[in-house]
């Protein structure tokens, strides 16, 4: 299992291109037929990706979980991102389409993930992070996401974000879980950007041109650096870190996050004089 430790923001900043992207970038998700997940020890949040031909079973290296099985003692959210399949929790099928959200309860020992056709195959994101308590195992389709609309044309931000996951909506112990939108034209999310020391954030982006990537910002507000993202890759975001990106195209991103709190609004707002 890829491990990721958790690094000092004085220590980040003195990082070049290729040690920014082995702590904080996650390039391959989507690749093989075993599932592909990293550790972060930012809030001990697992993250993963799984493109399967057939069925395949989600387990983790107990060793590095101290548990007989991954959700003994956490949660999972998942959003697929790719063709329609299906996820069987504990026996029972799940049907996922494009954009279907999943959030699986702890306590639930099988997992199997699939695609209706291998030709093209389910993209399934996945977001686990430690749990004290058990709340339903429950889908959430695209349509049940509730949209909030923000940003201007002007600012070529203009943007839906959809809540899968979160204390209004479908319950969970820690993570907190989304997908933003960006309308065609717009290339920026989350600028004027935050951080919020109270949680980590992931996001991984997707939906965009082979050729085209997203400018990743990340840092202390006044020690800002990039990482270049393609498709279907993450990003790590520590709680003392902005995240925003530019893309050289159009995007779509899913956001998670763990840690004190789920309140959405709890953002470390930055003024846009104080970014360097
Ligand atoms: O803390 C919240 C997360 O950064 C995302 O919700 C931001 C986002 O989706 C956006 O502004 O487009
Ligand atoms: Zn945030």
């Amino acid at each position: 299992m890829d491990i990721r430790h958790a690094i000092h923001p004085e220590h980040a900043a003195l990082l070049d291109t290729d040690e920014l992207r082995e702590h904080f970038l996650i390039e391959q998700l989507f690749s093989g037929d075993a599932p592909n997940l990293i550790y972060t020890f930012y809030d001990r949040l697992i993250i993963g990706g799984i493109k399967p031909s057939g069925p395949v079973e989600c387990a983790v290296d107990s060793a590095v979980i101290g548990a007989d099985y991954l959700l003994e003692r956490r949660e999972m959210g998942v959003i697929n991102i790719g063709g329609p399949g299906s996820i069987l929790v504990e026996g029972k099928k799940i049907a996922m389409a494009d954009r279907d959200g999943l959030y699986i309860g702890k306590g639930n020992r099988t997992m199997v993930f699939a695609s209706d056709d291998a030709a093209n195959p389910a993209r399934y994101y996945l977001l686990s992070a430690p749990a004290h308590n058990v709340y339903p195992t429950e889908k959430i389709t695209f349509a049940d996401a509730a949209p909030v609309e923000m940003g201007e044309m002007e600012k070529s931000n203009k943007r839906t974000i959809r809540k899968y996951i979160h204390p209004d909506g479908v319950k969970s112990c820690q993570l907190v879980m989304g997908m933003t939108t960006l309308e065609p034209g717009s290339v920026w999310n989350t600028m004027p950007p935050h951080s919020h020391q109270r949680r980590m954030e992931a996001y991984l982006y997707f939906n965009m041109k082979e050729e085209d990537f997203v400018f990743h910002f990340m840092g202390e507000a006044d020690q800002t650096r990039h990482l270049v993202v393609r498709e279907g890759q993450a990003v790590l975001s520590p709680s003392w870190s902005i995240h925003a990106g530019a893309g050289t195209g159009s995007y779509t991103f899913i956001w998670g996050m763990a840690g004190e709190n789920q309140a959405f609004t709890d953002m470390d707002h930055i003024p846009m004089s104080e970014i360097r």
